[in-house]
This record gives structure tokens, sequence and C-alpha cells, in this order.
């Protein structure tokens, strides 16, 4: 009798000690199993007084029972402190502060560029646009630049085929937009334009905004009163403006405009932001207007420079290289 007591003890210290259900199923083998310990007791019940054999079978059954019990009570525990420690593991600390949401931000040339339009849009233009692959027709004859004129060399412009181009200006959507509509014409178009001369200040892709009223009556003077007032607004300053004379071949008479800007030392010097005129006539009949009957004005210029002008930037490049370092700047 002492033997099983013995063995029980040993049984319910080994279910104790078990560490996982691997090492308890061990333990059950080792005990209740078919050769197990206390299994094998009842193997002996032949060695057994017959008169002792009740007592002795029930005792033994007794003792699997209470290991049976405590091998469940074990298992069970070690179930749930299994699971404690894989809820450990993926708790989430919701008071922990959020990685943030960064918020984006406009490029400082599409800032520049809506700016321009907003201005526009508010005195009744509407925005065009058009393709920035063009034909010769387009980005160059309709705009009166003859067959052997420098702008349409290979030095200036990217050719597929000799009558395909990227444009190298946004003027095509305007005559485009002649060709399919009557004045009057309140448009301005921006967009990519592409020339193949690049170097510090010249990038072979760069942004610009071209502007074309066509109406009855339109005069000079309307072009310089608009063109005051948007420099005006854009550079939010009572500008001296000059409007000198030039040469397009599209514009009769041509004009580049120039805003007085004083430098840090008080000195004071013309700085020239965007070129104009008077619709040529010959352009404005190629693309079917009257000229007898209509005037019009037009004008271009270059949104990486009023940017550069607006927020100081020193090298053209910064616009294209993407560090954040600068972008981040434009929030
Ligand atoms: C950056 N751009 C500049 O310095 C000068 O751009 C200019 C100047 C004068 C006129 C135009 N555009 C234009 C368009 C048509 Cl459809 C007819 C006549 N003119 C663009």
């Amino acid at each position: 009798m002492e033997n099983l007591n013995q063995i029980l003890a040993d049984a319910l210290a080994a279910v104790a000690a078990s560490e996982n259900e691997a090492g308890l199923d061990e333990v059950r083998v080792q005990y209740l199993g078919k050769k197990g310990a206390l299994t094998s007791l009842l193997k002996q019940l032949g060695n057994v007084a017959p008169e002792d054999r009740p007592k002795f079978g029930q005792l033994v059954n007794e003792a699997k029972q209470q290991v049976q019990e405590k091998m469940n009570e074990r298992k069970t525990a070690l179930a749930a402190a299994a699971l404690n420690a894989k809820l450990a593991t993926e708790t989430i600390d919701i008071s922990l502060s959020g990685k943030g949401q960064e918020i984006g931000g406009l490029h400082p040339v599409t800032r520049t560029m809506e700016r321009i339009e907003n201005f526009f849009r508010g005195i009744g233009f509407d925005v065009a646009s058009g393709p920035e692959i063009e034909d010769d027709y387009h980005n160059f004859e309709a705009l009166n630049i003859p067959a052997h004129h420098p702008a349409r060399a290979m030095q200036d412009t990217f050719y597929f085929n000799p009558n395909t181009v990227l444009r190298t200006h946004t003027s095509p959507v305007q005559v485009r937009t002649m060709e399919n509509n009557q004045p009057p014409i309140r448009i301005i178009c921006p967009g990519r334009v592409y020339r193949s001369d690049s170097d510090q200040t010249h990038t072979p892709m760069f942004h610009q905004v071209e502007g074309l009223l066509i109406d009855e009556n339109i005069s000079f003077a309307d072009l310089k009163g608009i063109l005051q007032q948007f420099l005006n607004v854009f550079f939010e300053d009572d500008l001296k403006v000059r409007f000198r004379p030039s040469y397009f071949p599209f514009t009769e008479p041509s004009i580049e405009v120039d805003i007085m800007r004083t430098n840090s030392k008080g000195e004071e010097s013309w700085l020239e932001v965007l070129g104009c005129g008077m619709v040529h006539p010959k352009v404005l009949e190629m693309s079917g207007i009257d000229p007898e009957k209509y005037t019009g004005f037009a004008f271009g210029m270059g949104v990486e420079r009023f940017a550069m002008l607006r927020y100081k930037v020193d090298d053209l490049r910064m616009f294209f290289e993407n560090d954040l370092r600068f972008l981040t700047q434009f929030k």
C-alpha cells in the first residue's frame, strides 16, 4: 500500500512540475498509460489476498482519478498561461502617441500656376489645355513662324519626326481654341513645355502660362491694363512696370514687360518677367478669325521664373530634384 502512496505522490509531483502540454502528456503515459505505474499496479492484483482485492482495486482507481483530475487542472492552467503569454506579445498600448499622418503639400510650381490661373479666372478667362506632343503646324506655322526660323532648329526643339515635336510653348492650345471657336475668346493655357537647350538656367521641361484675349475693339490699352493689374496682384505690390518694344513672329507690336526690382542695397533694376503683344493679323487669319472684325492680345510667361521670384529660389534645378528639405517649405 505504501508503494501506491509513493507512486501517487510521484505522479502528482510530476503533474505539478510539467511545463507544457507535451510534458503533461508524458506524465499521463508514465502513470496512466497501458504500461503506466498506476495501471501496472492493477496487474499485481493477483498478488493481493482475495478479500483485499476489491479495496485495493478501488484505491488504485481513486488514485488514477485523482491524478487525472490534477492533470486536467494542470492542462487548463498551462493553456491559460500560454494564452496570456501570447496575448502579452500582441497587446497594443493605445496610450502611445500615433505615428501621425503627414499632410501633403502642393509643389511650388503648382502653387504658382494656380495663383496665376486664379487671377485670370477672376477676370473671366477660361483655362484651356491641349496635347504636349504637337504637329509642326500648330506649334510653328500657325504662329507665323516660318520654316527656316531658328526657333524650329534642333538645338531648341525636340523632334519625334519632321512633323511631330514636343511643344515648345503652350501657344498651340490657343491656336486649337481659335480654330474651334469664334470670339470672344478669353483663355489662359498653363502647362508643360519642352526645349532641347538645357543648362544651368534652363531645364528641358518647364512650365508656361500663355493667355489670349480676342474680341471686337480690343486695344493695346487693354493689354497694358490687364498685365499691370496681374503683376501687381501676383507680387502683392504696386509695381513699376515697363512695356519695352520687342519682336515675336506671332504678335505685332511685340512687347517685353519688365518690373522694377530694388535689391537689398536699394539699387533699382529692370527685370524682364513676360512677353506679350497684339496678335498678328496673319495668326488670326490662319486660324479662321477675321482680323478686320476682331483684334486681340496674347502673352506668355515662364512659371518657374515667377516661382523663383516669388519664393526667392535661386537655382531652377531645385524644382525638379524632389529634395524634401526644399519641398516641405511649401506646405
Ligand atoms: C515665356 N513667353 C514669352 O516670353 C513670350 O510669350 C509670348 C509672347 C507673346 C505672345 C505669345 N503667345 C501668342 C499666342 C498666340 Cl496663339 C498668338 C500670339 N501670341 C506668347
